[in-house]
């Protein structure tokens, strides 16, 4: 855990988010994609060959997918390096910085996993565990018991898989893996989580008869996660059919294959560049990240068109992403179906800004890390805000706040969002703000590097 130089109070567990004096002016260096480090992890764990995970995330949530292709047997040798070095060393691609070698091995049972609350742990690794040659007994946090898992177990069932859990489609859960899966077409609702596509998918190649994944239900979420997931398993050599290139809508298809290990550099977390973003925006400030890719799949690039409706404007250059505030921030009314870990971190924003927003498509939310839509509505106006819930996001009609203890029920973008009003609001205090450990478990100190205090 990593202690805030802000200094969290050891006696209330409550930390004094930063106000800021004036408008920032920072670069500040993002670590890698959660989303794509662990989507890494598992390609190189599924491959025929070994393979390496450059400037991977270190997160709690990144640390127990490594841990969790350990119980089944694969090799992760994480190394760290400062300078270029020999070809297919640690820093053969001369990027610096940390890299994991993953050395694909047969996988094996009997095995526990802890996801922990990552979604991509509990949705990603029972497909792999499928493929085992014994039985992997899932379990995790409190909430993981209660975040939708019906997709991947139904999916598995149907596919050839044996799964003993307690009925409820959810964990705690055993699965029986039989040393492979028969696989073929498969069809699930995939409303409540895109990671039962995604899960489906990244294992699907590995499967006799590879995997057809047909979606039926409501509206699918978080998109560009599925277009992820699709990209990185042609990176690895799979042949995918997909809906946006001539395929059939909502179907998606991979073909049994060997998977090739690569040698692969992580993005940097767009998701979680947002709260910086988010500071040049609400103090009129500048903030640069640098390394934002030119062309990514990640669901936080579409921040540079929603911060810049909300009133500030951006800049690619090759320093980086340069995000300028105005020192005007006005609501939005936006659907954010398709990027849905954006909203806490939009849902803060406006509740600072001059005129309302309404937040749409993100039902699902109140099944993620907690209910977001209700977490954001009780702590937003416990600082005197005026947010309302509706049926699939929020309102918020924004009035002026006064301080507070802001709860995080354990999400890290929960502690996010209450850092973002505390740089606007004097006296703003965090619960529990080492959950953001769960993709950054630096914050605390680059938040108030960012501000220098
Ligand atoms: O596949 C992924 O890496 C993710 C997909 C999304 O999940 P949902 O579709 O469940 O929202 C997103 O919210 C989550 O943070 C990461
Ligand atoms: C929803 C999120 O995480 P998870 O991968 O646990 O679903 C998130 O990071 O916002």
């Amino acid at each position: 855990m990593t202690e805030s130089p802000a200094s969290t109070d050891p006696l209330t567990g409550l930390w004094p988010a930063p106000h800021a004096g004036g408008a920032v002016d920072a670069t500040v260096t993002v670590p890698g994609s959660k989303s794509v480090t662990n989507r890494a992890l598992v390609l190189a764990a599924l491959a025929a060959e070994p393979g390496w995970v450059r400037r991977p995330l270190r997160s709690r949530d990144t640390l127990l997918m490594a841990e969790g292709l350990r119980a089944l047997g694969v090799r992760i040798e994480e190394t760290v390096s400062s300078s270029s070095s020999a070809a297919g060393g640690p820093d053969a691609g001369g990027t610096g910085g940390e890299a994991w070698r993953v050395i694909p091995a047969g996988l094996r049972g009997p095995a526990a996993v802890d996801v922990g609350n990552a979604g991509t742990v509990m949705r990603f690794l029972p497909p792999v565990a499928a493929l085992a040659d014994g039985p992997v007994r899932f379990d995790g946090d409190p909430r993981s018991h209660e975040r939708p898992l019906h997709g991947v177990i139904d999916a598995l069932r149907a596919l050839g898989a044996r799964i003993d859990d307690d009925g409820r489609g959810a964990l705690p859960m055993t699965v029986h893996g039989a040393g492979g899966v028969e696989g073929g077409v498969v069809e699930i609702d995939a409303s409540s989580s895109s990671q039962f596509v995604s899960a489906l998918l990244l294992s699907g190649a590995r499967f006799n008869q590879g995997v057809e994944v047909r979606h039926v239900g409501g509206r699918l979420p978080s998109l560009p996660h599925i277009r992820m997931t699709v990209d990185m398993l042609r990176a690895v050599g799979a042949q995918v059919d997909e809906p946006e290139h001539g395929g059939r809508p909502d179907v998606w298809r991979v073909t049994p294959s060997a998977l090739l290990g690569r040698d692969l550099v992580v993005e940097p977390d767009l998701s979680n560049a947002q709260p910086f973003l988010a500071a040049a925006l609400v103090t009129g400030g500048r903030v640069t990240v640098p390394d934002w890719p030119e062309r990514t799949t990640q669901p936080g690039d579409a921040l540079r068109e929603i911060f810049t409706e909300m009133g500030g404007s951006c800049e690619l250059t090759e320093r980086g992403l340069t995000f300028t505030g105005s020192g005007k921030i006005h609501g939005i009314d936006v659907d954010l179906g398709e990027v849905g870990e954006l909203t806490p971190g939009i849902a803060a924003v406006a509740a600072l800004a001059d005129s309302p927003s309404t937040l749409r498509g993100v039902a699902h939310l109140r099944l993620h890390e907690t209910d977001r839509l209700a977490a954001l509505t009780k702590e937003i106006n416990g600082l005197g805000g005026d947010v309302t819930e509706t049926e699939d996001g929020l309102h918020i009609r924004p009035r002026p706040l006064r301080g507070g203890v802001f709860h995080t029920y354990h999400d890290h973008r929960m502690a996010t969002a209450g850092a973002i009003i505390g740089l606007a609001v004097e006296g703003v205090e965090i619960e529990n703000v080492a959950t953001t450990e769960k993709t950054l478990p630096d914050f605390p100190r680059m938040w108030t590097e960012m501000l220098g205090v």
